[in-house]
Parts: structure tokens; sequence; C-alpha cells
């Protein structure tokens, strides 16, 4: 039996344990409160960082939007998004500076490209002042693209590495330089490719037409007066010839020629609405030094000069497929017509609209002579003294039409175009510039000579007729 002070004891320690476990109890009661706390907080603040994006739409956008843009240009360009500042602007603005007197101040968009270089030479040459820009894709060879950019600024010309896309880029500089024309020739050009890769078609030809537009209508102060590329390929399924731009254009056969339209429908709702002064010139096939590669004429002569086969395309019934070949010399006479004859855009800036009617206009600039494709590839052969090894299949599905022919009655009266080369004297100009510029030998030994004129080896290897 235990003493009372046993007694005393035992319920000592009993209070002392109940005391511990109290403690304990507490303690882990603590631990894990806090524990809850500090989760909650997490959710809290995670909770609250989602509701600030959620309520920044410009902030997300525009994050969104530049990687996109960025992923965008890796995969299509090597652009650079750096502009602005106070060197940048003295380039554009020497470069824009017309030296003579009545000059005009043009912007060309894709002036690093085959029509592009060609316009801006010729425009810098009679005195106007020129600004280019371009994308540099990687649609074709960009080393190119280098080379023609190279070729500008050794003539003055300024091109930057832009996208018509950028509408930021394109407002600063119509904030920089008041622009009385634009030549836009930036576009996703190829018939066929366009089965392939159809986005870059509506990317460059529909929504980069209408960023240039819009900035020109919105913001430029003046309005320019815009001269545009759209293509002979608008004509789609039509059957009479010669084209007149009269015939119909609502039957495209590729989404290339659908964009072209679409383009021609766009630039009459900026003429009515913002009374933009818009001038649409559809190109026949144009052909010449500094070139496409992908097109046949200069992917038949590298495959003829390498040995390899080149592939022929006819119709199912076995008759040629043709084409209006256009030499470049005479194309860039009608783009400096086509600006020569533009009048003044009509609308007010800032989103205003036009107060009166401006000027709308469509044009061919052909050669009026189509050339069965297979007589294409006989003159290269005889131009290079070498045979091509021909595949013959039928023309395929895939956008291409079976014949092109320029009525070029209406440029004529409007603007004196009037196409003067044949397509043999054309492709023996293109095939030396090709044998230069690429360093190649062909058996035709008169192509290989080199002008001993000081000078003239670079002219000829720029391909720019003095005339232009
Ligand atoms: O006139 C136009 O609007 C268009 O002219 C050319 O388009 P295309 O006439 O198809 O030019 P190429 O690709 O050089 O073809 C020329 C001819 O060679 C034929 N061809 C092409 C490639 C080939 O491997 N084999 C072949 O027989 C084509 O069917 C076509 O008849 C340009 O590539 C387009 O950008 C332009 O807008």
């Amino acid at each position: 039996m235990g003493s009372p002070q046993d007694t005393s004891k035992s319920s000592k320690f009993e209070r002392y344990n109940a005391y511990l476990v109290r403690r304990v109890t507490s303690a882990r009661l603590l631990a894990a409160s806090s524990h809850l706390l500090f989760r909650a907080t997490i959710l809290a603040a995670v909770f609250l960082i989602f509701l600030f994006l959620l309520h920044c739409p410009p902030l997300l956008h525009s994050s969104a939007s530049r990687v996109r843009s960025s992923n965008h240009r890796s995969l299509l360009s090597s652009a650079s998004a750096s502009y602005g500042g106070a060197a940048w602007e003295r380039e554009v603005r020497r470069s824009s500076t017309p030296r003579r007197a009545g000059g005009f101040v043009v912007l060309v968009t894709g002036a690093a490209g085959f029509v592009g270089t060609h316009c801006s030479l010729a425009l810098k040459r009679r005195g106007d002042g020129v600004v280019g820009l371009d994308n540099f894709n990687s649609y074709y060879d960009p080393s190119l693209k280098r080379s023609r950019q190279a070729l500008l600024a050794r003539r003055g010309v300024l091109v930057l590495d832009a996208d018509i896309n950028d509408g930021a880029l394109l407002a600063k500089l119509f904030d920089v330089v008041p622009f009385s024309h634009v030549l836009h020739l930036a576009a996703q050009a190829g018939v066929r490719y366009a089965t392939r890769n159809p986005q870059s078609y509506v990317a460059s030809n529909v929504a980069g037409l209408v960023s240039l537009f819009e900035v020109a209508a919105k913001h430029a102060d003046p309005q320019p007066a815009i001269v545009w590329a759209s293509s002979s390929s608008v004509y789609g399924l039509n059957t009479e010839a010669p084209f007149s731009e009269l015939h119909r254009t609502d039957r495209p056969a590729s989404l290339y020629a659908a964009t072209k339209k679409a383009g021609e429908a766009i630039a009459h709702t900026y003429n009515h609405i913002y009374g933009l002064s818009i001038t649409g010139l559809r190109f026949f096939t144009v052909y010449g030094p500094w070139g496409r590669p992908d097109m046949a004429y200069f992917s038949f002569t590298k495959s003829i000069l390498a040995g390899k086969p080149i592939t022929l395309f006819r119709m199912p019934d076995g008759a040629a497929v043709q084409r209006d070949f256009t030499y470049i010399d005479d194309v860039v006479k009608g783009c400096l017509g086509a600006l020569d004859t533009a009048t003044k855009s009509t609308g007010a800036t800032g989103g205003g609209k036009k107060r009166g009617p401006a000027q709308l206009r469509i044009y061919n600039l052909g050669n009026t002579s189509p050339v069965p494709v297979a007589k294409m590839v006989a003159i290269l052969e005889d131009l290079l003294g070498k045979k091509a090894k021909k595949n013959i299949v039928t023309l395929p599905q895939n956008g291409d039409v079976p014949f092109t022919h320029a009525n070029v009655s209406l440029a004529e009266t409007d603007f004196g175009y009037r196409p003067t080369t044949d397509l043999a004297a054309g492709l023996r100009k293109f095939v030396k510039w090709y044998v230069e510029y690429y360093g190649v030998e062909t058996p035709n030994k008169g192509l290989n000579k080199k002008s001993k004129v000081a000078g003239e080896e670079e002219k000829v290897a720029e391909g720019v007729a003095a005339s232009a």
C-alpha cells in the first residue's frame, strides 16, 4: 500500500506527464498550422500572380507575341528587331534623301529580292531617295539576298532587316521619313511551294499587305502612293488570251494566286475607305540577272551545268506548257512608269476617311509573247554549250496553269510600257551573270571571258542595265 507522500508523488508525475503531452500536442498543432499557413501563403501568391497576368492582357500578349515572332524569325529569317536611335535615323535619312529636284522618297519593301534590288538601283540612279527593307528569310539562299544588299549599299541604298508585319517598325520609319511612295515587292513568291507551306503565303501576302496598308492609311503623314506586285497567276483558269485586265480573275489555280487576288481586293478596300492611291502590277514570270533560284530558268541552269536531270512539265494531252517570260529591265521600266504616274493619296491620316476619290489601278507587265518551257531549255542548252538531261512529266495538280500571255496595252497607254527584250537576249544576260557570280566554267568558252575594261566587270557581275 502506498504512503500519502507516494500518492502525492504519483499524482505530481501524472500532472507532469499530462503537461508534457499537452505541450507536445500543442507544438505539433503549431507546426501543422504553420505548414498550413505557409502553403496557404504560397497558394495565395500564385493566385494573385495569376489574377495580375489575367488583368494585364497587353503584357501577356506582347510577351507571347514576342516569343511567337522570335520563333517565326528564327525559322524564316535572320531579321534583327533593333531599330531607332540617332545613328539609325541618320542612316535612314541619308538613304532616303533624293538627289534631284522633285525626286521621290521611296520605301521599297522586299528590296533585297530580285525585282526589289533592280528597282531600288534604278530609282537611286535617277536621283530618287530609297530606303529598303527585307526580312531575309530562307525561302531561297539568303546569301544571295545579302549579296544584293551589299550591292545596294555600294550604291548608297540602305536595306533594313525588317518584316512588313512589324507595324511598329513601319510606323517608326514613316515618323522619320515622309515617304512620297511605297514600292511594295515583299511577298511569299512561288506557285508550287504554296502546297507545302500555305501559311507563309497568308502571313506575307495577306497579313503583311494589310500591315503595310494600315500604317500607310492611318499613321503616315502624308499618306504615300503605293505601287505593289500582284501576279499573272490571278488569271488562273482564264482561257481567253491574251490576258487583259478586264478578264475574269475569280478562278485562281493556286493558293499563291488566291493570296495575290485577295491583295487586289484588299487594295480596293483601303483605296475606298482611306483614299490610298494604289497601283497593282501583274508580273509575268520575271527573269534575269540576280534572279530567284527557285524559278525554273535559274534552277535548270544550275542542274544542266551540274549534269543533273531537270523535270519538264507538259499538258496531259501532250501540249507544251508556255510562259510569257518577261525580262527584268522591262519590268523595272514598268514599275518606274507606274510610280511616275501615281497620283497622291487623298485620305486624312490618323484613321481618317478619304477627302476625295483616290487612284486605284491594275496593270499587266508581261512580254506579250509566250514561249514553250522546252524552248526556254533549248536556249539555255545553247548558251551553256551543254545538253540538259530531261525528264518529261505530265503537269502535276499543284497550282500551275497551262499558259500565260499578257496584253499590255493599258500600261502602254498610261505610262509607255513597251517590253523590248526577247527570251534569248534576256537569258544570255542571265547566264553571263550566273557564270560570273558563281564563278563556274561552261563548255561555252565565250561566256567565261572576263571583261578587260576597268569597271565593266562589276557591271556585268551586277547584271544591271545602265538604261534601267
Ligand atoms: O507570273 C507569275 O505571276 C509568277 O511567275 C513565276 O511563276 P512560274 O511562271 O510558275 O515560274 P517558274 O516556277 O519559273 O516556272 C516556269 C515554267 O516552268 C515550268 N516548270 C517549272 C519547274 C519545273 O521543275 N519544271 C517545269 O517545267 C512551270 O510549269 C512553268 O510553266 C514566279 O515564280 C511567281 O512568283 C510569279 O508570280
